[in-house]
């Protein structure tokens, strides 16, 4: 499963290229280090001489399975690797937990937000001091004992292990497209009553959201409105859509909103039925591509420069643009 990511050429894992001397980043294959997975590293700041002391953020792709022990050691491992280079946060995608083959199977593995999974991934933070965009576990809800569904739930631990915030997926992905498998989310999970406030982090105010939800500018504009630096969708794209929508989708998010977006995703074979896009990435305020993974398991880095999201918002005050008067307010402010 993790071998073949390492024999792409380099020239793939680079993502190179960037204006102003901000997050210039590149891959950097490690294969004579450790060949299990990718690491695609921000390369030296061309012109920028205190880059460093940008918050460095790190997206995490995994091929989640229904085994979730071994789910667990591959997401911990990645983890302790983005610590180790310095991140602040690391991001985890939709459905780190597991991947299962039928809606009974997702439900008999769900846990609680109490549950050991949890715990498991609050020692995780503490141990290695950075916090952790948890993208989407299943979650058995207070509703559990009547509903017997679950939630698609996205949780914020900080460094100490705290759950910070979260947020229960809004939009379920009940769609069927010719050559990919069909997604029933909502046979096993109810869809989210709210959307949550941006939150304070050491990289920036993140808004929460997952995957499917990227389809709705409405919600990327709430979230914007309501002060959010940082989107994040972690996801699980399928692989017919991928190649199609997902850097359109995410770019798209990043330029109407004038957020960073980071994005990090499921990859590969995940059991007999089901596989994944990958190409985790993070897209700047400017819209471009400033880190991304390959197809295989990894991760990819890249800083936040939030000077650079204001320059760019006062050349292209889009904001104070709009026309809610013709359109109506198109994500109404969050309470
Ligand atoms: O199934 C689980 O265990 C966790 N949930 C998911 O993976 C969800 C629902 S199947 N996947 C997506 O939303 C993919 C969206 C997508 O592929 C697109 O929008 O094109």
């Amino acid at each position: 499963m993790l071998g073949f990511l390492t024999k792409q050429p380099l020239s793939l894992l680079c993502s190179g290229l960037r204006i102003r001397g901000l997050s210039v980043l590149c891959a950097q294959s490690r294969k004579s280090e450790n060949p299990a997975y990718a690491i695609h590293r921000p390369r030296a700041m061309a012109s920028s001489s205190s880059s460093w002391e940008l918050p460095l953020v790190a997206v995490c792709q995994v091929t989640s399975t229904p085994d979730k022990q071994q789910n667990f050691k591959m997401c911990a491992e990645l983890v302790r690797e983005a610590a180790r280079l310095g991140a602040c946060l690391a991001f985890l995608p939709e459905a780190f937990d597991f991947i299962a083959r039928d809606p009974a199977e997702t439900l008999r593995l769900s846990e609680p937000l109490g549950g050991n999974l949890l715990e498991d991934y609050t020692q995780l933070a503490r141990e290695c001091g950075l916090w952790l965009s948890l993208g989407g576990f299943h979650e058995r809800g207070q509703d559990w004992e009547q509903t017997q569904k679950i939630y698609n739930c996205h949780v914020l631990l900080n460094s100490k292990g705290s759950v910070v915030a979260t947020y229960r997926k809004t939009h379920l992905c009940d769609v069927e497209i010719p050559g990919q498998g069909p997604m029933r989310e909502s046979n096993s999970t109810i869809p989210g009553p709210s959307l949550e406030s941006p939150v304070s982090t050491p990289a920036g105010k993140i808004g929460l959201a997952i995957c499917y939800d990227m389809r709705f500018p409405e919600l990327s504009l709430a979230l914007a409105q309501a002060g959010a630096e940082i989107l994040t969708y972690p996801s699980a794209f399928g692989s017919i859509t991928g190649p199609a929508h997902w850097e359109v989708l995410l770019r798209a998010r990043a330029i109407e909103t004038q957020c960073y977006v980071v994005a990090a995703a499921q990859c590969g074979r995940h059991h007999e039925k089901r596989a994944s896009y990958g190409h985790s990435m993070v897209v700047d305020p400017w819209g471009t591509v400033v880190a991304r993974c390959s197809e295989g398991p990894g991760l990819c880095l890249a800083r936040i420069n939030l000077n650079y999201l204001r320059q760019v918002r006062q050349h292209m005050p889009v904001s104070q643009h709009r026309r809610p008067d013709l359109y109506g307010n198109l994500g109404n402010p969050l309470p």
